[in-house]
């Protein structure tokens, strides 16, 4: 199957090129070019069967045929024997009819290693056969640097350049990303915030000279296999509470998107879902544009939920690609507007489209933080910040349509983010055994400005020097 370009300027692409290229050259996001379907006898059939198995099923069904079958069933075996839990994202029910689902039991304890496992493999897998090799330069706000150093470390056919915003992710997350010792792996403090990191990655892929001559590739959920292996846990958590026989909704932290558009994909390919619940820190584009139609950017605040203090939803604009009947001119018209002045307006159909699936809750940091402490008393349940705002969120969503089972994705340990959680619930988590060491390791990083061309030139210098290294 190809992809198309949410943009409609690039040129079609298929599973595995889509997922070397990452962003399309137009500037736009990847989508496959028609949903794969599963018929509700498929769904139920997933009952009882293990995580591989069913992301067997569901990112086969994306792929098409693209990743040979037994390839990608022992990458999948590979990526999930990495996690600590035996259910790799176990279900736990904190409330009545409200339930976490735990996706943050990977190496880095975030949600980003479910899909950041699988893409380190099928990259390596395709470079091989290939006999290619990628640079990639991603933009992360705390969580993905931290799970792509982890997937991409030692691999020999990949160098990875991780942006962040200095000063702005927690020290834990810091310390992933910069205490890993691996010749290919290089984290860079920016001076900005996340969007400027995500602003500089974009900026490079539109650089097309540099893109081909250091082989650019992208780890964000810009990249469409990232998204694609985010499917799957929507199935896993639906059909352990009964779909298709049963409707679920889903309380999504939400900051770029990519992990609430997956609900969306899920649905698109058939899963039953009653609402999917975007919840915003108070970084609430998405709140203010569910409820106004206009996206209207206003400035970022620093929370104690950082990796979701992001004014540029990336994924966004696949959803308007939807909603406007995939019409890549229209998405091109909103993104010149947002480029231009900042903001943007959406139609009265589009919009009434997007809130016939979603519902958005801005949650500020008392409401995140009052979240942490009721949980821990109610239920002596732990929640990291960002999950919070998910749970707050679920609340609202619980109250409106009590009787439909809520899932919120839990998307980061709490041990990530200790002093929020300790001054909310009076709790200090403590990491796992793995990351016991974490504080007595020694950091490496790099400090740029944000700009283009001093990012341009260390990638340049780098990635070369890994080259040359290795050849
Ligand atoms: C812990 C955590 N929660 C929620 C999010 C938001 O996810 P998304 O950007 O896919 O909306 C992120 C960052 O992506 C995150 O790291
Ligand atoms: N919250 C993310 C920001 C980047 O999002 P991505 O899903 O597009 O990689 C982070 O923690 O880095």
């Amino acid at each position: 199957m190809l992809h198309v370009s949410t943009r409609g300027e690039a040129p079609a692409l298929s599973f595995s090129d889509a997922l070397l290229a990452g962003l399309a050259r137009d500037g736009g996001l990847y989508v496959p070019k028609a949903w794969p379907t599963l018929t509700a006898g498929e769904i139920a059939g997933f009952s009882g069967r293990s995580y591989a198995d069913v992301a067997e099923r569901i990112v086969g069904a994306l792929a098409d045929g693209d990743v040979e079958g037994s390839a990608l069933s022992a990458m999948i075996a590979e990526a999930y024997a990495t996690f600590r839990h035996p259910a790799v994202c176990p279900l736990n029910q904190i409330g009545d009819n409200l339930f976490v689902l735990e996706l943050f039991h990977g190496p880095t304890l975030a949600f980003k290693d479910v899909a950041m496992q699988l893409l380190g493999r099928l990259m390596d897998h395709v470079l091989k056969l290939r006999g290619e090799r990628a640079t990639i330069v991603g933009a992360t706000s705390g969580d993905t640097g931290g799970a792509a150093i982890d997937a991409f470390k030692g691999l020999e056919r990949v160098d990875v350049f991780i942006l962040y915003p200095q000063g702005r992710v927690s020290d834990v997350q810091r310390r992933q990303m910069t205490t890993v010792e691996a010749d290919n792996v290089h984290a860079v403090a920016v001076e900005g915030t996340f969007d400027d990191c995500q602003n500089l990655v974009k900026a490079l892929f539109n650089h097309h000279a540099f893109r081909d001559e250091i082989g650019l590739s992208g780890v964000n959920s810009i990249n469409w296999a990232r998204i694609a292996a985010q499917v799957v846990y929507y199935f896993t958590s639906a059909v352990s509470l009964g779909a298709p026989g049963r409707k679920v909704s889903f309380a999504v932290p939400t900051g770029n998107f990519g992990d609430v558009l997956a609900g969306y994909v899920a649905k698109r390919m058939g899963l039953p879902v009653e609402r999917l619940l975007i919840g915003t820190n108070s970084n609430d584009i998405l709140a203010r544009t569910l409820a106004t139609g206009a996206y209207e950017m206003k400035g970022v605040h620093a929370t104690t939920s950082p990796s979701m203090d992001i004014q540029i939803s990336s994924n966004f604009e696949r959803l308007l690609f939807e909603v406007h009947g995939r019409d890549g001119a229209a998405v091109r018209r909103l993104m010149q507007s947002l480029q231009q002045s900042g903001r943007f307006e959406i139609a009265a159909e589009p919009l009434s489209a997007i809130r016939a699936e979603f519902d958005a809750t801005g949650i500020d940091e008392a409401a995140t933080s009052a979240e942490i402490g009721r949980t821990w008393r109610e239920a002596g349940y732990l929640l990291d910040p960002h999950t919070a705002v998910g749970v707050a969120a679920a609340r609202g969503g619980l109250a409106r349509d009590p009787a439909t089972p809520m899932i919120v994705l839990g998307t980061a340990h709490p041990a990530k983010f200790p002093a929020a959680v300790k001054a909310a619930s009076g709790v200090t988590p403590s990491l796992p055994a793995h990351l016991g060491d974490l504080v007595e390791r020694e950091e490496r990083f790099t400090l740029l400005p944000n700009d283009q061309g001093a990012v341009e030139a260390f990638v340049r210098a780098k990635a070369r020097a890994v080259r040359s290294a290795a050849a």
